[in-house]
């Protein structure tokens, strides 16, 4: 009902003389999907006016379509698209209406120091994976993102090692760890570009909110320690940038539907990051 009245409010544009032939299309709100979207077309103007509804774009429009972001390059357009899935209490450009306990406002969060270890030890599985599977590639696309500088697997055995000198005791991965572990795995075998919108995602996110989440944490129960999952070596405004550009080179080769392939895993990547966040308020 809400797109039937945005719909013909839309209408009164026709009314425009100057027009003879006028299109637009629209997509229900929130709506993700990348593919033709509904589109309506309207008749030259006279009293006979139709208005037709056309299921899909015909290829020639579809090649002239631009996607957010695309004149910036490819990481523009996943940025987006990961943007939209942010709640407005996690960041400014967020969309997302509906809130799990992870997408509450972090100020308001009320961790666990064993949660937060669970967390730790899940994202540490999670990076282990990625950076594995890099490393131990011959395949370019993944091969290109050997040694970026942002590899956090490392970084998180030092903090673990931290907690247990501590006194506490490191528990084993659990389930969204694992799940996730064994997603990516399988993805890299199969499928590079949803692979490759996993790989962004995780770095990215974690260079942005996830340095939010750690500082905020640090503060409630770490007594402000900074771990070194929080610590790269180098300015991390260029190491973002330098993967960035390559990122933006492999997608080059890539055909329109497989970068519409790439987008469209955006939404299993906070799936699965959500599902280890929220091991934070556990
Ligand atoms: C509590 C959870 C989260 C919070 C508070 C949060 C917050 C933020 C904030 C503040 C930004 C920066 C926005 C800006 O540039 O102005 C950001 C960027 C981003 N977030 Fe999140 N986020 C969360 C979860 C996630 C998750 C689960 C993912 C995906 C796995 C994700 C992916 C991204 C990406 C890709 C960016 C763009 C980074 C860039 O511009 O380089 N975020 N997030």
């Amino acid at each position: 009902m809400a797109y039937l009245a945005s719909v013909s409010s839309s209408l009164s544009i026709f009314k425009n003389p100057q027009l003879s032939r006028f299109q637009f299309s629209f997509a229900p709100p929130n709506s993700l999907s990348l593919r033709p979207r509904i589109q309506f077309l309207s008749m030259p103007m006279n009293k006979t006016s139709s208005l037709v509804v056309v299921a899909a774009t015909t290829a020639a429009e579809k090649q002239k379509k631009r996607y957010p972001g695309e004149s910036k390059g490819f990481v523009e357009e996943m940025r987006f698209i990961a943007m939209r899935l942010h709640t407005k209490e996690q960041a400014k450009e967020g969309e997302k209406v509906t809130k799990a306990p992870e997408e509450r406002p972090v100020a308001k969060w009320e961790p666990t120091v064993e949660g937060y270890l669970n967390f730790l030890v899940d994202s540490k599985l999670v990076y282990d994976t990625l950076e594995r599977i890099i490393q131990d590639s011959t395949f370019p696309t993944y091969a290109e993102f050997k040694n970026t500088g942002l590899e956090r697997a490392d970084k998180l055995a030092k903090d673990l090692e931290w907690f247990k000198e501590q006194g506490y005791e490191i528990p084993e991965a659990t389930a969204p760890g694992l799940t996730y572990s064994q997603y990516l795995k399988d993805l890299a075998e199969k499928d590079p570009q949803a692979f490759i919108c996993h790989f962004y995602n995780i770095y990215f996110a974690h260079s942005a909110g996830g340095r939010m989440i750690g500082r905020k944490v640090a503060e409630i129960i770490l007594d402000k320690k900074e771990l070194e999952f929080y610590k790269w070596d180098g300015e991390l405004s260029q190491l973002l940038q330098n993967v960035r550009e390559k990122l933006n080179k492999v997608a080059e080769d890539w055909t329109r539907e497989e970068k519409d392939h790439c987008l469209e895993e955006t939404e299993k990547s906070f799936k699965h990051s959500g599902e280890i966040l929220r091991l934070i308020l556990t």
